[in-house]
């Protein structure tokens, strides 16, 4: 096994751009993402992640602190920062799309790639929504969903239904587009 493994030519990849994954919370941008990292041989970031890591704080507790709007201007300012670093796989906040001044630098920037789920779904996704501070409640979950989906069609470059598929079919689709509209380009060493 491991013998077949190391046979296996070594990839590396470059972007063209930065690439963005949007959609709800659950949709599987952070997942997708990092399969497609790992794949690929480029590297991937998770928005919530380098938010909390550059801020020492948890999202939950600048929600806590600041409200939403104070989490909104923090993660606009970091969007500008990965949108103007070497081209990553990035995988978004789910309400970043919310901004008008998010979705100019998303579309501005960058190759977006939508993943549509409902809230009914990302809820059986997720065991602990006691971290997302916007999914406290399913009815209100799927009502912010519904409201969002016009915004998350306006950015997308890519839109993948992930309803009944893995995480590795869709990053093998993702990758497809990617490789086919010159986003991503492939080198086996
Ligand atoms: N296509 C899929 N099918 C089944 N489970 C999935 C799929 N995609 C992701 N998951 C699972 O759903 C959970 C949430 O996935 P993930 O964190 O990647 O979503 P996200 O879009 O980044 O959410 P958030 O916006 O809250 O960060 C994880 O437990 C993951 O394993
Ligand atoms: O959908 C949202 O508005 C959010 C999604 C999470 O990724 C976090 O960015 C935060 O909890 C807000
Ligand atoms: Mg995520």
């Amino acid at each position: 096994m491991r013998h077949e493994a190391s046979r296996r030519p070594r990839v590396v990849g470059e972007l063209a751009r930065p690439v963005f994954f949007v959609g709800f919370m659950g949709a599987g941008k952070t997942s997708v993402a990092r399969r497609l990292a790992r794949t690929c041989g480029v590297a991937s970031v998770d928005m919530d992640t380098y938010l909390e890591r550059r801020e020492g704080k948890r999202v939950k507790e600048i929600f806590a602190q600041a409200g939403e709007d104070g989490f909104r201007a923090i993660e606009t300012d970091v969007l500008r920062e990965l949108a103007g670093k070497e081209p990553l796989l990035v995988s978004c906040g789910g309400g970043v799309v919310k901004r008008d001044e998010n979705r100019a630098i998303l579309r501005d920037a960058g190759f977006v790639v939508y993943l549509k789920v409902t809230a009914d779904e990302a809820k059986s996704r997720i065991s602990d929504t006691s971290t997302r501070p916007l999914f406290q409640d399913l009815d209100v979950a799927r009502k912010t969903s519904e409201e969002r989906l016009p915004l998350y069609a306006e950015v997308a470059d890519l839109t993948i239904d992930t309803a009944g598929k893995n995480v590795a079919t869709i990053a093998r689709e993702v990758q497809s587009a990617l490789e086919k509209e010159g986003i991503l380009c492939l080198q086996r060493k």
